[in-house]
């Protein structure tokens, strides 16, 4: 932990609450080194309520208060509100953009080309330590911002810098991904219940094996395919639901999904 890193966040909703909470549940920060504004009142209660960190009225006392200002408002008031706090922004702050689309280009034009920026696409697992993130340095940024940035992201899950060009493709898997699984949760364990489960028993179920599967493809290293040849016995279970889900076109409604999210982050940031 460093006792000198403060962060705000300029938007208090879903996205700044997730990475705050990661922030100090990591020990990274502790709460008093967080602030956050908001426009909506509930969205600054819920803040402070789950994070312990100090709300503010205004978007300028939270550049004032803190070295880290991450930009966490919806894509298309990101301009506004950078227009809003340049003024207050100096060389002593990092910004941070976690909007989907907003390119590093935009940022500069709303915040000042001479400011150091930095895009980041995170994702909601942030807040249980499991977050998957990409990330590009602006043009002014330096090594040890991007070294920051990769120490924070890193505190609470996985963080790649990748070229901007990439960055909305990071955003239409892990980015928008959380949701595309929850899905998927969702739909195992109504299966399990069409098959006879009580639904809290098929929930956990669903969920642990999403999680057991993930762990085997990361800590094994083994291509997915060869760890699903080896649940699949001839002529067995397996087979049989593989074979329903090829016919459903699982896989290609994945890659539509992930595509079609890229392509919404690309009409976002105006390309
Ligand atoms: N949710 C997610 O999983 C992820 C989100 N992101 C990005 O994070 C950003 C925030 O998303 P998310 O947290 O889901 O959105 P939320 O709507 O939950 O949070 C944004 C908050 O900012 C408030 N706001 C709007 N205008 C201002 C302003 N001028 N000053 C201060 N606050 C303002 C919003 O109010 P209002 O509702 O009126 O807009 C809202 O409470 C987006 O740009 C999104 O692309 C990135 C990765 C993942
Ligand atoms: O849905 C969205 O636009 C945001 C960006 C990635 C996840 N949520």
């Amino acid at each position: 932990m460093s006792d000198s890193l403060t962060i705000g966040f300029l938007g208090a909703g879903r996205m700044a609450t997730a990475l705050a909470r990661g922030f100090v549940a990591a020990g990274l920060v502790t709460a008093d080194q967080l602030s956050a504004s908001d426009v909506i009142e509930d969205a600054r209660r819920r803040f402070a309520e789950e994070t312990g960190g100090t709300t503010c009225e205004t978007n300028r006392e939270v550049v004032e208060r803190s070295g880290v200002v991450v930009v966490a408002v919806k894509p298309q008031y990101v301009g506004t509100v950078l227009a809003e706090v340049q003024d207050a922004l100096g060389p002593e702050h990092l910004v941070i953009s976690i909007a989907a689309g907003v390119t590093l280009e935009s940022l500069a034009n709303n915040a000042g080309g001479e400011r150091r920026l930095v895009r980041v696409m995170p994702n909601t697992p942030a807040l249980v330590q499991a977050g998957a993130a990409g990330f590009a340095l602006g043009g002014a940024a330096t090594a040890e911002d991007g070294e920051l940035v990769a120490r924070l992201l890193g505190s609470v899950g996985v963080a790649y810098q990748v070229p901007e060009s990439l960055l909305d493709a990071v955003t239409g898997l892990s980015g928008s991904g959380p949701a595309y699984v929850f899905q998927i949760i969702e739909g195992l364990a109504d299966g399990g219940v069409r098959a006879g489960l009580p639904r809290d028993v098929a929930q956990a179920l669903a969920a642990q094996t999403l999680l057991g599967a993930a762990r085997m493809v990361l800590e094994t290293g083994e291509h997915p395919a060869v760890l699903k040849d080896a649940v699949a016995s001839p002529g067995g279970t397996t087979i049989a639901g593989l074979h329903a889900l090829e016919r459903h076109g699982v896989r290609g409604a994945l890659i539509d999904a992930v595509m079609d999210a890229t392509c919404r982050a690309r009409e976002l940031g105006g390309s």
